[in-house]
């Protein structure tokens, strides 16, 4: 049994076991991920973030002939030990947790460019979080989304931030509120590589000076319900203003089981991005056997 020394981090109650591997000699396996993210056996999480240098990470060595400055990537693993694109609430904890380990020198503590396998993303720290330029967005398909709770499938529009995303409005607050969501929404038709499933009521009134609000639950691919998701509140946001139309905001405060994240669309010379701003905390260090799964 090898001991491998974790710290565990969140942001808005989305939580990860982070742990650092700069020159990718961390071997970790799918089961070896899921013992570490299980609340039971393990540590428990939503999901596991290796802090490990691009060029030590194929997928990062690609990005790196684009945007040398890059030099941290994100491996991004999903509770069930499935690989992700992205993580919005991760990638805040992810940008704390290297500043706070002084894996970055000060000086680059304005806007750190950080390698996914949705790209490169910049992650700017402020005074009470981070936000993260979650770049570009496609609007996907339409599919039917039923779930416990719900009397009869929903419309859901598929959303692509990097990872894929299908958002449902519903009625109210009591259908919101009454969803299970122990159990995988189905769709259809059925997302080609799975997607997080987002369900949407708007607050009361909609928009109060300027700001959209809506407030949201959601089920995560690879994961299963969680307090929040970083990426889901975009697409949510994203989703919400396409079907508005005219005269939507482009500032969104999305409200999460685990607080509160808000959403900006915004022109860039290469068309619309959306960024996120948000807390990011990492709550304690440990140390843990890892079985040889
Ligand atoms: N919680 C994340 C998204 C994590 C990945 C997701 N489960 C997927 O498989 O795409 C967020 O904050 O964006």
């Amino acid at each position: 049994m090898r001991t491998l020394d974790f710290t565990k981090g969140h942001g808005t109650g989305n939580d990860f076991v982070l742990v650092t591997d700069p020159e990718g000699e961390l071997d970790l396996s799918s089961e070896q991920i899921a013992f570490l993210c299980d609340r039971r056996f393990g540590i428990g999480a939503d999901g596991l973030i290796r802090a490990v240098r691009s060029r030590a990470i194929p997928e990062g060595a690609a990005i790196l002939e684009a945007e040398p400055e890059a030099e941290w990537f994100m491996d991004y693993w999903n509770a069930d030990g499935t690989p992700a694109e992205m993580c919005g609430n991760g990638i805040r904890v992810y940008v704390h947790y290297l500043i706070e380990e002084g894996l970055v020198a000060p000086e680059r503590r304005d806007t750190l460019p950080i390698g996914t396998r949705a790209g490169v993303k910049d992650v700017l720290p402020g005074v009470s979080g981070y936000t993260v330029d979650l770049g570009r967005w496609r609007l996907g398909g339409e599919h039917l989304v039923a779930a416990h709770g719900l009397d009869v499938a929903r419309p859901g529009l598929g959303i692509d931030l990097g990872n894929p995303h299908v958002v449902t409005a519903l009625a109210d607050a009591v259908e919101l509120d009454g969803l299970d969501l122990h159990r995988i929404p189905g769709l259809d038709p059925v997302a080609e590589h799975g997607a997080n499933v987002e369900f949407v009521v708007p607050e009361e009134p909609l928009i109060k000076e300027g700001v959209g609000r809506i407030r949201m639950r959601v089920h995560e691919r690879g994961v299963g319900e969680t307090l929040s998701c970083g990426t889901g509140t975009a697409a949510a946001a994203l989703a919400f203003r396409h079907w508005g139309g005219e005269g939507m905001p482009d500032h969104w405060r999305v409200d999460v089981p685990g607080g509160r994240l808000a959403v900006r669309m915004f022109a860039t010379e290469e068309g619309e991005h959306v960024s996120l701003s948000g807390p990011a905390e990492l709550v304690y260090r440990g140390a843990i056997e890892l079985p040889e799964l």
